[in-house]
């Protein structure tokens, strides 16, 4: 399928909105109609989102939503190894912009634990996740370096994180940038999800995203490890 000028392979579909505004919002409706299907089936949905700045929008549009909230549980792709009300923390964002209103009824599952040190973090953070259920809906965001959630190019664990076979739920990172230490939800985990949505915005993303498309190695540009499974990308300008 071409979109963008890009040819996508068949497991992945593409939606060019035409502003950041318009891609929050289409962004919540989406995954509003897969939470009340998911709640609709079974009771309860699953949702995992991602950090960084872009998010905001969609975070306001998304809580806007008419959905049983109290249903929904609501994780992270990743987090950074910095305290909740850090500027930089994953969760506080979250805290910030999504579980307000009626949201706020929704149960959260931090990846976040106070600890000694970043792989004490991610242990207590994989102990934990073992609560979170199967997951329904994750939104990926995705840094101009092709990493996604926080699976870094040349981070130390970065091949046992991408490995289908890894039995760790959350791995430590270490970002090329600050906060350098970060915690991440391992492939088989992400791969999971029933929906997958790929965020981005902006020319240089979609020239990442060319690049991915173009090779092969997934340690070199992580989102390849998503360009592979079923996918949906929202772009905007
Ligand atoms: O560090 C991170 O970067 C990516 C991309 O963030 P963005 O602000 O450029 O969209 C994000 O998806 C990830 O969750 C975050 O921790």
């Amino acid at each position: 399928m071409a979109i963008f000028n890009l040819d996508l392979p068949t497991q992945v579909t593409g939606l060019s909105l035409g502003s950041p505004e318009q891609l929050a919002g289409e962004l919540a409706i989406t995954v509003a109609n897969a939470l009340r299907a998911a709640i609709d089936a079974r009771g309860a949905a699953v949702l995992v989102v991602s950090g960084g700045r872009s998010p905001i929008a969609f975070f306001e549009r998304l809580r806007g939503q008419t959905l049983d909230w109290s249903k929904v549980t609501i994780s992270l792709a990743d987090e950074r190894f910095v305290p909740v009300s850090h500027a930089d923390s994953n969760e506080g964002l979250v805290r910030h912009h999504l579980l307000k209103g009626e949201a706020a009824s929704a149960r959260f599952l931090g990846l976040y634990h106070s600890a000694p040190n970043l792989d004490e973090a991610a242990r207590l953070a994989h102990v934990a996740l073992a609560e979170l259920g199967a997951i329904d809906v994750l939104v990926l965001g995705m840094g101009e370096d092709g990493h996604t959630a926080s699976l870094f190019p040349g981070s130390p664990n970065l091949e046992q994180a991408l490995s289908t076979g890894c039995e760790r739920r959350c791995l430590p990172m270490q970002a090329p940038s600050v906060p350098r230490q970060r915690l991440t939800l391992t492939l088989p985990l992400l791969a999971s999800a029933q929906l997958t949505l790929l965020a981005v915005q902006g020319q240089a993303k979609l020239a990442t995203l060319a690049a991915a498309l173009a090779g092969e190695d997934e340690a070199a540009m992580p989102i390849r490890a998503f360009l592979r499974r079923p996918l949906e990308i929202h772009w905007c300008p």
